[in-house]
């Protein structure tokens, strides 16, 4: 392609010029009823859209490669486009094509990017769809993001990259803005979930000119109130995100709430691997129906399970909210009480983003009838939170308007068309001049009918007729055998094969006003629809804190139809420390398994560590698991799956749950598990809860028996409530040797030479191993198991003379020797009853077996 201009035809030059302003998106260059895509941005759209590449005439003397999508279903490219991580600039007509010299005037009226999404079609209705930037500032980082569809603007600032990541991995923002050139250590994108990537000038991120620029965005004086003032890394970050998403909407939205910064420590932190294995909202197979929230929304409204998310992903620390959740489930329990509220937010829709469509200005015809059934539903609501007052706080939000409810009920038709575009969307009745220029645009029927009988009787033509086509407007036809007969007035206007068309001036008046009536009654129509936006946009602050109390409602009704249905009680938190749950479940195993659940208990109150050792199989991990859980569950403010639990102060759980390859990042399954565990070991507090699967299986035995033990014997002097479970036996000896350590097993029977789990959680070590039944269990060939065995008892006798370490020996004999008679002789002792002479003659007894026995 030519870079000189002068040698492009001046469409060319047009499209040229604004695709020079916009690089690095595909530019959608709107031609009449097509958006059409010119040059390399034609070769990348066809490719991934599956589209024809044509060419679309010459200019500067070569074919100008071509690809076009109609604009009626542009969506639902665009969708695609986004999916790929792709942005588009939308380049719209601006000129009036009649009064143009030369190619129309075009603008970019916006850039749909994956992090800037507004439309329903675009967007998934159960997850919010955030942008965020990254900024880092004398070692600090600040996280700021925005979710464009509902106008939450949030921030918070992270000590460490780790920390970073995991809000990162918490938010999973649909589009991350980092400086162009980093300052810091790099993100680990993959940890985070991938998102495409915008990187921006540095000076989009300077923390000085960040505050002038927010001080006048929100027009303040201080940026105090919102807890921003001294915190140059979030200023950075905020900053450039408005910034940037301004520019992409090409609006100053309006409806964003002013930011509000968030305190890592008022939460109850969860890194990305806990998240992850914990299976909060995504499962680790991929079905997020086997999630915490897949088991937990059945919420009514999409907002109600985007917070209902939010909710699962940031537990809290904060008591009074967490008690006000509390006592909110609590009286929506009474009687049924979820229910018929339930019932009453099923019309409610989707609200929350309807009203970032409102202030954007892009709210569709149905958005507003959608929002009008919101608005009805209201004072049934109302009635019902009358009911409640540990609901008060919502009841104040969800007061009744009846004045807009009244506005959109008069002013939208029961079924509107996708667009206003055509016009049909405003009710009759609503607007007497709409109603005046419709009627005159639909008398056309009536008067066409009259002017045909009349003119048939005064011309005495039998065969005349009156008609419309798009070319010729209206005329009257009369066949070639009458032509003779036709008044002098009649001007012809088309000839046809047997038939001569005519126009008369009684008919040409008409036209005209017929004419001008259909599109006047369209622009009126249009107007009063933007002058209904601007009505809604008046109340805008009020309606976005209505949808706010409504998804809440919905979470909360959510949460006590849970309740209800899956039997769960409301936890007690408190300053005691300590965890302590009774008959505790496992919601999504117990959800998923035809058997029935086996409920379990869990104490750390005075053992604050608990080994937990079983058989494969036998509900180690769903155990450690299901404790987690509750903890998270109790924190949200929800009920819990546990008879009764008493948890103490909580401010963090670290996870490292079962053993993945790490290979894009290139580290083995022991690398990923140390890693993970070093992470633990560095940051966990006497407040944590700590869940250890098996650490140092991934090494030789000696190696991981001896990092298990030095682990476990780190978290045991710690003090954080630690479930580690383990298959090293001789771990179990810890519980005798350190205090706040316990031990716990998970039960199984052997039952005709089958293993049968109990699922059952006892006090003490497991008994013995069972790692061969399972293996024949999971279908392993008899002969191999026979082999097995005799290899077991093999290395059951190699430990017993060769261990590395004398503490570990001791362990090794203690459980896999067979009967040893000194040992036998140990257990027949009373030493309290034992005087030092008969002390003195047993250990020459010893002595004596020991030489015998080699
Ligand atoms: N309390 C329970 N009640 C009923 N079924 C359970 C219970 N706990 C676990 N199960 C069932 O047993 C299966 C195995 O449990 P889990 O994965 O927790 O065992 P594990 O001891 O951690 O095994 P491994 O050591 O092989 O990882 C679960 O998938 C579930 O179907």
């Amino acid at each position: 392609m030519s870079q000189n201009l002068d040698q492009h035809t001046p469409m060319m030059q047009q499209y040229l010029r604004i695709k020079a302003q916009y690089p690095d998106h595909l530019l959608f260059y709107r031609m009449g009823d097509f958006y059409e895509l010119f040059y390399e941005d034609a070769e990348k759209a066809a490719q991934l859209l599956d589209i024809t590449l044509t060419t679309r005439g010459k200019s500067a003397g070569a074919p100008i490669p071509m690809a076009g999508v109609p604009y009626h279903s542009a969506e639902s490219y665009l969708a695609r486009l986004v999916k790929a991580g792709i942005s588009v600039a939308i380049c719209e007509q601006v000129g009036d094509p009649a009064t143009s010299k030369g190619p129309v005037a075009r603008k970019v009226v916006r850039i749909v990017t994956p992090g800037t999404l507004t439309e329903d079609s675009l967007l998934d209705a159960a997850r919010d769809n955030l942008l965020a930037a990254v900024f880092s500032h004398n070692g600090r980082w600040g996280l700021a993001w925005l979710d464009v569809s509902s106008g939450r603007f949030e921030g918070c600032e992270c000590d460490t990259l780790a920390q970073l990541e995991a809000e990162l991995s918490r938010l999973r923002p649909a589009e991350l803005l980092l400086p162009e050139k980093p300052d810091a250590e790099k993100i680990d994108l993959k940890k985070v979930g991938d998102p495409p990537c915008t990187p921006l000038p540095a000076w989009h991120f300077d923390p000085t000119s960040s505050r002038e620029r927010l001080l006048q965005r929100f027009a303040v004086q201080s940026l105090d109130a919102f807890g921003l003032e001294n915190s140059p890394a979030l200023l950075g970050a905020a900053s450039a995100l408005l910034h940037y998403a301004e520019q992409m909407l090409q609006h100053d939205l309006t409806h964003l709430h002013p930011p509000k910064r968030i305190h890592l420590d008022d939460t109850l932190i969860l890194d990305a691997i806990s998240r992850r294995n914990l299976e909060l909202t995504e499962s680790l197979h991929g079905n997020d129906r086997h999630t915490l929230a897949g088991i937990l929304d059945t919420c009514r409204t999409p907002m109600g399970s985007r917070m209902l998310k939010r909710w699962i992903n940031q537990p809290l620390r904060d008591r009074a909210t967490i008690s006000a959740r509390q006592d909110a489930i609590a009286a929506l329990l009474e009687n049924w009480r979820f229910e018929s509220l339930r019932d009453a937010l099923k019309p409610v829709g989707d609200v929350e983003r309807i009203l970032s469509r409102v202030a954007l200005y892009s709210a569709r015809p149905r958005d507003l009838l959608q929002l009008g059934q919101a608005l009805a539903q209201l004072p049934t609501l109302a009635d019902l939170l009358a009911e409640m007052p540990a609901l008060h706080a919502l009841q104040q939000a969800c007061v009744p308007q009846p004045e807009l409810a009244d506005l959109l009920a008069r002013a939208i038709v029961d079924n509107p068309p996708m667009l206003i575009r055509d016009g049909g969307v405003i009710r009759a009745g609503y607007d007497a001049e709409l109603d005046e220029l419709r009627a005159l645009r639909d008398e056309a029927g009536d008067f066409l009918l009259q002017l045909e009988a009349r003119e048939r009787e005064q011309t005495g033509i039998p065969t005349l007729k009156v008609g419309y086509n798009k070319v010729h407007g209206y005329y009257i036809e009369v066949s070639k055998s009458y032509s003779d007969d036709v008044p002098l007035h009649y001007q012809r206007r088309q000839t046809l094969k047997g038939a001569e068309r005519y126009i008369t001036p009684e008919l040409k008046a008409f036209e005209d006003k017929i004419l001008s009536a259909g599109e006047k009654a369209l622009a009126r129509e249009k107007w009063l629809y933007q002058q209904l936006l601007e009505q809604l946009n008046a109340h805008l602050a009020t309606l976005q804190r209505l949808a706010d109390a409504l998804a809440e409602l919905d979470v909360l009704a959510t949460l006590a139809e849970r309740a209800d249905a899956l039997a769960l009680n409301r936890p007690t938190l408190s300053d005691t420390p300590g965890i302590h749950i009774e008959q505790g479940r496992h919601l999504t195993v117990e959800a998923l398994s035809s058997e029935p659940f086996i409920p379990n208990d869990t104490d750390l109150v005075d053992a604050r560590m608990q080994i937990i050792t079983g058989p494969n199989m036998g509900g180690k991990s769903t155990y450690m698991r299901q404790t987690a859980l509750i903890v998270v569950l109790a924190h949200m403010g929800a009920f819990v799956p546990a008879r009764r639990a008493a948890i103490g102060p909580v401010d963090r759980i670290f996870t490292r749950i079962g053993a993945s390859d790490d290979l894009t990042s290139g580290r083995s399954t022991f690398m990923v598990e140390m890693t993970e565990t070093a992470n633990i070991l560095h940051h966990a507090t006497e407040q944590s809860l700590v869940l250890l699967d098996e650490i140092g299986r991934g090494t030789s035995t000696f190696d991981g028996l001896a990092l298990a033990w030095a682990v476990a014997e780190a978290m045991a002097q710690r003090g954080s409530y630690t479930l580690f479970a383990t298959h090293y036996f001789e771990l179990t000896a810890l519980a005798e040797q350190l205090s706040g350590v316990a031990n716990v097993h998970l039960d199984a029977v052997e039952h005709d030479d089958r293993i049968v789990f109990m699922h059952q959680v006892k006090p003490g070590p497991a008994s013995q191993s069972y790692g061969l039944q399972v293996a024949a269990l999971a279908g392993v060939p008899k002969g191999v198991i026979r082999r097995a065995r005799a290899k077991l008892h093999e290395l059951e006798q190699q430990a017993l003379g060769a261990s590395p370490t004398p503490q570990l020996e001791l362990f090794s004999a203690v459980e896999n020797a067979p009967p040893d008679p000194i040992l036998d002789l140990i257990d027949t002792l009373d030493p309290d009853s034992l005087t030092p002479r008969e002390a003195l003659e047993i250990l020459y007894k010893i002595k004596e077996l020991r030489h015998a026995s080699e």
